[in-house]
């Protein structure tokens, strides 16, 4: 079964073309061929793959630049993502799409729920939300996964910052007041292949329906991944780093960013029957991926 996949040099389209699954076939797709504010460049794509799903994973997300372009974020995150979702509407397949955290103000005490209300502090996090709300309204079959603090060997994430940061400098300062749930690409894939062999296997049915968090398990701060990836690292034996523990307002950015954002998985683990492994887990992969050479520029897969 071909699954059509946007983005495709994001962080998940690339994780999901680098799993195997017997049953899916992952077609990913990137502008300028598919681009989500060309609705002709999208229908033309579903055409030409006839797919029997799409999951959206093509985004704006520069989070603190998306402060001064609002609007670009919002052309790419909610009408792009409400194109794609209506276009596969209109061919009568069901939509898995990607959203944030961000969407969540961040002062909830325990982690959010699917039921708690979103109020996005940025830029970023209400184009997220909006896009939710445009995919929903446009196509019924959808099934829409919050997932956080993303990374991989591939593009730009905060474990690759924190690599390069790393390289020369003996400390790096990071903010220990926010939290949240590093969550590798790669894990994603395999929950969004739970979520596809779901639909597969009910492709009429409604019950799979709606919105889910998916993050890996467990939480941590910024700073705390931070030591993670620097202790994984120097078990590979880079040099050591230590990490200076500092607040928020200690580095200021242009978007607020949520204080807490950790998210409860139990409605995904009992709809889907999956669970993402611990975070810390991922880290180890991936550095062990980032070393054998995946993601390094010229690799395609
Ligand atoms: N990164 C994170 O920490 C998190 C990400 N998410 C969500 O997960 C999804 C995937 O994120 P991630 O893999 O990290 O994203 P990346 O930033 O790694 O990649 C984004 C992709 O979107 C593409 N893109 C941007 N604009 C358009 C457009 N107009 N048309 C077509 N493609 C476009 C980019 O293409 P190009 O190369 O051409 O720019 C790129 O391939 C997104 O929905 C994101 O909001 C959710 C939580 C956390
Ligand atoms: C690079 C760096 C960041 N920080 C802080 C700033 C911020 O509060 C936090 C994370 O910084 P970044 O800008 O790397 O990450 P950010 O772009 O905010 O990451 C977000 O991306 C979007 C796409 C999402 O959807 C979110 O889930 C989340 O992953 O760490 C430090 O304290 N020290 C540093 O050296």
């Amino acid at each position: 079964m071909r699954v059509l996949v946007t983005g495709q040099t994001g962080q998940i389209a690339r994780s999901m073309g680098e799993l195997q699954t017997p049953l899916f076939d992952f077609v990913s797709v990137g502008r300028p061929i598919l681009d989500l504010t060309d609705r002709a460049s999208l229908e033309a794509a579903f055409a030409d793959i006839e797919p029997f799903a799409v999951v959206n994973a093509a985004a704006y997300t520069a989070v603190d630049k998306a402060e001064t372009e609002e609007a670009a974020a919002f052309a790419v995150n909610c009408e792009g993502a409400g194109a794609v979702a209506a276009v596969a509407r209109g061919r009568g397949i069901p939509i898995i799409h990607l959203s944030t955290d961000y969407v969540f103000a961040g002062d909830k005490a325990g982690p959010y729920v699917e039921a708690d209300k979103p109020d996005p502090q940025s830029a970023y996090g209400r184009s997220k939300l909006a896009g939710e709300q445009a995919v929903a309204a446009a196509n019924p079959a959808h099934v829409i996964l919050r997932t956080a603090w993303v990374y991989s060997p591939f593009g730009s994430n905060f474990l690759k910052t924190m690599l390069r940061l790393a390289e020369d400098r003996d400390v790096v300062r990071v903010v220990g007041d926010q939290q949240g749930t590093p969550t590798y690409a790669l894990d994603i894939a395999e929950g969004i292949s739970a979520v596809l062999r779901r639909i597969a296997e009910d492709p009429a049915g409604s019950e799979w329906r709606g919105t889910y968090h998916m993050v890996a398990e467990g939480e941590a701060t910024w700073a705390e991944f931070a030591e993670t990836i620097f202790a994984e690292a120097e078990k590979t034996g880079q040099a050591a780093t230590r990490v200076e523990v500092i607040s928020t307002e200690e580095y200021p950015t242009p978007a607020k960013r949520p204080a807490n954002s950790r998210m409860a998985t139990n409605a995904f683990r009992k709809q889907f029957g999956h669970q993402l492994p611990a975070w810390q887990a991922g880290v180890e992969r991936c550095i062990t991926a980032i070393n054998s050479g995946l993601g390094v520029m010229g690799r395609t897969s």
